[in-house]
């Protein structure tokens, strides 16, 4: 498989490789990798899977999506990269800074006192009955969280235990207020409190722990 120019394809860990501590080795941004219409890109993939948990589409249909589609993953076959060079993850001009993964979320305002970010689930986070599903609203607290850890201690950690409290539904299609702070650390344990709020109503509260890694800890 190609890798995009001066870049191979799932390359291990080695000497020099660009991590450290189970995550990049610093928090190097970035707003050039992928280029000036990666967050399109990605927006329209977002989209089809909106489109994708909605559709009811003919045989017919599923077979030219699938066709089209098998196109579409041997373009990108030209230009896998392995993972500490792909944009995902560090685009931080992009919604959830480009990882497609994430739902996509905007950063108000960050720094060691917290977190303060809009967040809005997509048609896909759908769990049931118009609202999202409830695994989706952890994923944002676990990443908010974790940067909230990242910014007080200058450094990575990794999720310990998260505990979601879901205290009303959270709606779709909405920009929703989520804040994250550290409570308090003791040593590399950081306690790691969040709040997700529709408007003035409570949907979920987060209680972490964030455990700061040791220098080459993956
Ligand atoms: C580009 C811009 C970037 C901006 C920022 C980017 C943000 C991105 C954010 C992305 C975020 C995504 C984040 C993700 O999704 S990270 C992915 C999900 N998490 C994991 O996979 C972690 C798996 N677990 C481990 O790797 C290890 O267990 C870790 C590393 C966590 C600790 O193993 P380690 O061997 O190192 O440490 P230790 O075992 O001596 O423990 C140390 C202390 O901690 C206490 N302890 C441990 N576990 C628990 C527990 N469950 N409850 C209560 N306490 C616990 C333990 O008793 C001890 O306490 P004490 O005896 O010292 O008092």
């Amino acid at each position: 498989m190609k890798g995009a120019p001066d870049q191979q394809w799932n390359v291990p860990a080695g000497e020099n490789s660009q991590h450290e501590g189970g995550f990049r080795a610093d928090l190097a941004v970035t707003t050039e990798r992928g280029g000036p219409t990666y967050g399109e890109m990605i927006e329209q993939v977002r989209l089809f899977m909106d489109k994708v948990r909605y559709a009811s589409p003919t045989p017919a249909l599923a077979d030219e999506v699938i066709e089209d589609l098998k196109k579409l993953n041997a373009k990108l076959d030209t230009m896998l990269v392995d993972e500490w060079t792909s944009p995902s993850g560090t685009r931080i001009d992009l919604p959830s800074r480009g990882n497609i993964t994430l739902p996509p979320y905007e950063i108000r305002d960050g720094g060691p006192d917290g977190v303060d970010a809009t967040v809005t689930f997509r048609p896909f986070h759908l769990g049931g009955n118009g609202v999202a599903h409830g695994g989706h609203v952890a994923i944002a607290f676990d990443d908010l969280g974790g940067m909230a850890a990242a910014l007080k201690l200058g450094g990575v950690a990794r999720t310990g235990y998260l505990t979601v409290n879901y205290r009303s539904l959270t709606p779709l299609q909405k920009p929703l207020a989520l804040r994250t702070w550290v409570e308090r650390f003791e040593g590399r344990k950081y306690f790691v409190r969040g709040t997700l709020h529709d408007g003035d109503r409570l949907c979920a509260e987060m209680d972490a722990l964030f455990i700061a890694l040791k220098p080459g800890q993956a």
